[in-house]
């Protein structure tokens, strides 16, 4: 096989991400091969969520498709976030409580309590990540397989009729309860931005912000740590300074299809 082309594993032809998890140029090559190999990494001249355009698009739902690609990432996601939270906001542990399970489910039932039931890490200490937030549609996946990972609880966030982000559907937040919000694509960050008010808004209090892809290339801040498994630059351009409007290239909203 040559070198450059992505290792097929577990007979479904889909590549391994070296490292295990690992971040560093390995696993950004691992996770760029899967992108291509499953067909989420597009070129073409597309219109992004906020209006722009761009000659390339990054279609998460066809990578997740694949249960074991979801995992995987997932779980690279969450190893990349683990060596960006502060100490003691790693994964919980620790026992269950009552708060957010129906009643007669405890520890040892596979729930997550919600964090302010978790003793130990109270009492004003470091609290272990309590919740993962994505941002419907394109972070609900991702956020359970990250959360599965750092054994969290698995939230998402929905626009409500004025395009604001909001935990609906009863999830619930302790007061301070840390949450990491992940999304699968970063463009201009609005979308994780308006997820994280929706976070506040709960009560809850976002530590770090991971993705799948940061189109920005580092550009954005979200305030906290921030980690993605691929991250450069990508051009995105105002319609009326769009290059391949100008060539009559057919525009694409690649969600519709
Ligand atoms: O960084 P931004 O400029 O906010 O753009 C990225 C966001 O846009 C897309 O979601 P979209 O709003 O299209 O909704 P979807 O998840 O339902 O596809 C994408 O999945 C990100 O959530
Ligand atoms: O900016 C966006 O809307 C966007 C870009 C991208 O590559 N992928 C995606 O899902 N959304």
């Amino acid at each position: 096989m040559n070198a450059a082309e992505p290792r097929p594993s577990r007979g479904n032809g889909l590549p391994d991400m070296p490292g295990g998890g690992q971040t560093g140029e390995g696993e950004t090559a691992g996770v760029a091969a899967l992108l291509e190999r499953t067909g989420a990494h597009r070129r073409g001249h597309f219109v992004l969520t906020t209006g722009l355009h761009s000659d390339e698009f990054f279609l998460l739902a066809q990578s997740f498709q694949y249960p074991e690609v979801l995992e995987q990432l997932g779980a690279a996601l969450a190893a990349a976030l683990r060596r960006v939270l502060p100490p003691g906001e790693g994964p919980a542990g620790g026992p269950a409580g009552e708060g957010g399970a129906p009643a007669g489910w405890a520890a040892g039932d596979g729930l997550r309590p919600v964090a302010g039931d978790r003793g130990p890490a109270g009492g004003g200490g470091a609290r272990p990540v309590g919740a993962v937030v994505g941002p419907a549609m394109g972070g609900v996946l991702l956020a359970h397989a990250v959360a599965r990972v750092l054994k969290a609880r698995s939230l998402f966030a929905e626009k409500d009729d004025g395009g604001a982000m909001r935990l609906k559907r009863g999830f619930r937040l302790e007061p301070g309860e840390p949450v990491v919000v992940v999304e699968d694509a970063v463009t201009t960050g609005g979308s994780v931005r308006k997820t994280m008010d929706a976070v506040a808004a709960a009560g809850g209090r976002v530590v770090a912000v991971g993705a799948v892809v940061d189109r920005s290339g580092g550009g954005v801040d979200f305030g906290v740590p921030f980690v993605a498994l691929l991250s450069r630059p990508v051009a995105a351009y105002p319609p009326d300074r769009c290059p391949l409007c100008r060539q009559g290239v057919p525009l694409v909203a690649p969600k519709q299809r």
